[in-house]
């Protein structure tokens, strides 16, 4: 576990903003701000085989941290290095074609991943069978549920067997017993030495697998290390801020 498969370095991120609607004219004293750093100075690295928790409060950065790794988004400065197969982003389905039933948005997201099609013929029934859509997966996805959607999402991640797996907190949804087969998924990826970096709010999960955690505040690397050291730091943060 020593090699650095992702790297981090110095890098910043920003959306831009103060798009001009009607709406922001009723509020022209409103200050206008050109962009906003959603990312600031990132460093870190991740290791080959390594499950990193990615942790903090709500629109700290971690989902835009996220789009970078997948390659969703490009850095405005800094380096992101990726050694081997871009990862895959396993988010609530945000590329899903509402139109389109769930079995073309299989096909859809997979090819978009990169994936051949003859690669997604032979993994569709398992995918069809871990999503536990049944005959929903002829509907289209513009009739599922928030929790089907993400059960599509991650059951196309888990079977096309990324080298580095993204989650972003879809373990938060779906019900109990989606939620602990998707954790039995991660686990046994896990078990594989895959790479797993994941997005998550819950303290349980990230002491169970994560062996590192980095603590996003603000958009700003607070802490980075090992878990043990990282979340008593970040729960001690948010115990004080409770309190306040
Ligand atoms: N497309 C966008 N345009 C402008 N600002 C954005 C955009 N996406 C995110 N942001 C802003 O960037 C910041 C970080 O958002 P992000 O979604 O990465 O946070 P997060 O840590 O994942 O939040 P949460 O825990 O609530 O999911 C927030 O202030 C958010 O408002």
């Amino acid at each position: 576990m020593s090699t650095s498969i992702i790297e981090l370095k110095n890098l910043w991120v920003s959306y831009p903003l103060g798009k001009k609607s009607r709406i922001s004219d009723l509020f022209k004293k409103r200050k206008e701000k050109k962009e906003f750093w959603a990312l600031k100075n990132l460093n870190f690295d991740v290791k080959k085989g390594e499950v990193l928790g990615v942790i903090g409060r709500n629109g700290s950065g971690k989902s835009t941290l996220l789009k970078i790794l997948s390659g969703l988004i490009l850095p405005d400065k800094g380096e992101y290095i990726v050694r081997g197969k871009r990862p895959v982003l396993l988010s609530l389905g945000a590329g899903f074609d509402g139109e389109l039933s769930g079995i073309e948005n299989i096909y859809l997201n997979s090819l978009l991943l990169g994936h051949k099609k003859e690669e997604v013929d032979a993994k569709l029934n398992d995918i069809i069978e871990f999503s536990e859509l049944g005959d929903f997966v002829y509907e289209p996805v513009r009739t599922y549920s928030s929790g089907m959607r993400s059960r599509l999402a991650f059951s196309i991640a888990i079977s096309l067997d990324p080298d580095i797996l993204l989650i972003d907190e879809v373990l938060g949804v779906g019900d109990q017993a989606f939620r602990e087969k998707s954790e039995k998924a991660i686990l046994e990826k896990i078990k594989q030495d895959k790479t797993v970096i994941i997005v998550t709010h819950s303290a349980s999960l990230v002491n169970k697998i994560c062996d590192r955690v980095v603590w996003i505040h603000l958009g700003e690397q607070k802490a980075v290390g090992l878990t043990a050291e990282v979340v008593p730091k970040y729960n001690a943060f948010m115990n004080g801020r409770a309190k306040k």
